[in-house]
């Protein structure tokens, strides 16, 4: 709609009354001015606290300070790629039941399962994935995100004590305190350890490559006791990490392993590229190998264009913001950035609705504005884990494709899409398994 009546524009979003933009430019600006984020943000509280998607700008400032340093490419590399080599061996290791079987079956129950051990691993150095209290702590986080997601979208819902009351009917009363349960004893044991040894820490050590550390120790050594978290707050952001980082980064392998199967053309030169990088070597890949994966990493970003995962950024204004074409959005309005209007803009994008990897060879790049893919948001409150979510999609693919070959009778018109607050595949990601070896 708004490629028909341009941006900006005044619409409904359900029943929010709010200006839509989709100019690249003005979105840029938008980021770039640290708006507060829409007040639909805070139903997320229940789940999350104040952790970085949810806080005020005040609290944001002071706790993504503290935090970005372990979303760092070194930091990447050093601690966390294992953790996706050990989790992605067992994924392999779980496929092949259904290898060469020319059944087809929904990949995305293994993608989501190995995404939510990844991050629980690598942000609070949870291991042991088959136990109950973490099949139940899974569970509970879904059921509380479906909950989230279905009070943006009822009016009715808004309301608190409505919604209170809702929960209680239905019998979800205490799902956010089950979804919070297990990160909670396992932080307070880890915050306990820490006040205990703080004097073992120095500020600003940083990991000499022999043990991997997860995301709480890293934030641990990079900060003295001064200056770090409360718990409550550590145990908010760390929901907010395993909350942002497990179904996000489980869509985009998941529509990229359709698209692949969908397109044997492209995936032979996936196949190509790997065989190269790889050879008859069977370790799991390094930081080195994964960098020279150039073709899939354009297949990585033509599905986060074609599939947008997150594709309306709500903020609001206090001030009267003028934008390029003179307009002026007035203070107290609320602002929808439609990232979905920009990556599917077929004077940016010829053939928009085409999975088409070709859009993000280093000519095409070039020749674009860089406000035209904005699949992690922009400006200061961009995603903080988009690299680690480019490293774990790249690795986990990388290992798949090294040991299958996907194929699938569906064809790019058959995917429907299913939006709440994240866009997934309503009919699933069936494909089928082949053995390469
Ligand atoms: C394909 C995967 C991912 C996509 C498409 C994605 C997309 C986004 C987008 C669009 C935002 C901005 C939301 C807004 O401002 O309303 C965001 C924020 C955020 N994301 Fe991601 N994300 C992904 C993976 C991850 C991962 C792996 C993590 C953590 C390990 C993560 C953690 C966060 C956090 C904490 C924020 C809030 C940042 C802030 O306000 O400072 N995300 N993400």
């Amino acid at each position: 709609m708004l490629q028909v009546y341009g941006s900006p524009m005044r619409l409904w979003l359900f029943h929010i009354p709010a200006i839509f933009v989709s100019d690249p430019d003005d979105v840029q600006m938008l980021l770039s001015k640290n708006l507060e984020k829409h007040e639909t943000y805070r139903f997320l509280a229940h789940l999350i606290g104040d952790g970085l998607i949810t806080a005020d700008n005040y609290r944001w400032k002071i706790n993504r300070r503290i935090i970005s340093p372990a979303f760092n490419l070194n930091t990447l590399a050093d601690n966390f790629l294992k953790s996706f080599n050990n989790q992605n061996e067992k994924l392999v290791r779980k496929l092949k039941k259904h290898c060469d079987d020319n059944k087809l079956f929904d990949i995305s129950e293994y993608i989501d399962s190995t995404s939510f051990s990844t991050i629980c691993e690598t942000a609070m150095d949870y291991k042991d994935d088959e136990e109950i209290e973490f099949l139940e702590f899974k569970a509970a986080l879904i059921k509380a995100a479906d909950l989230i997601a279905e009070r943006f979208y009822k009016i009715w819902l808004h309301s608190d004590f409505v919604f209170k009351l809702y929960t209680r009917i239905i019998g979800m009363s205490n799902i956010f305190e089950k979804a919070k349960a297990l990160p909670k004893t396992i932080l307070r044991k880890k915050y306990q350890n820490q006040r205990l040894n703080s004097n073992t820490h120095t500020k600003d050590e940083t990991n000499d490559g022999k043990k991997p550390e997860c995301i709480v120790d890293i934030l641990y050594k990079l900060y003295d006791n001064k200056h770090f978290l409360t718990e409550k707050e550590l145990t908010d952001e760390i929901l907010t990490l395993i909350f942002a980082g497990s179904e996000t980064t489980a869509i985009a392998i998941s529509f990229t392993l359709m698209m692949l199967a969908m397109r044997p053309d492209v995936q032979a030169k996936v196949h190509e590229e790997l065989d190269v990088v790889f050879g008859s070597n069977k370790n799991p890949p390094t930081a080195k190998e994964l960098y020279q994966l150039k073709f899939l990493e354009q297949c990585i970003k033509e599905t986060l264009r074609r599939f947008i995962v997150v594709p309306l950024i709500l903020r609001q204004t206090d001030e009267d913001l003028k934008l390029k074409s003179g307009e002026i959005i007035p203070a107290g309005s609320a602002i929808v950035m439609s990232i979905g209007s920009i990556h599917l803009n077929e004077r940016t994008y010829p053939n928009p609705y085409t999975w088409n990897p070709n859009n993000f060879d280093d000519d095409s790049i070039a020749k674009r504005h860089p406000g035209t893919f904005l699949p992690f948001s922009g400006g200061s409150r961009m995603c903080v884990g988009n690299k680690y979510a480019l490293l774990s999609i790249k690795t986990q693919l990388s290992t798949l494709l090294r040991n299958y070959r996907f194929t699938t009778t569906s064809c790019e018109e058959d995917i429907k899409l299913k939006l709440d607050v994240i866009v997934r595949s309503a009919n699933g990601y069936r494909i089928m398994l082949h053995s390469r070896h």
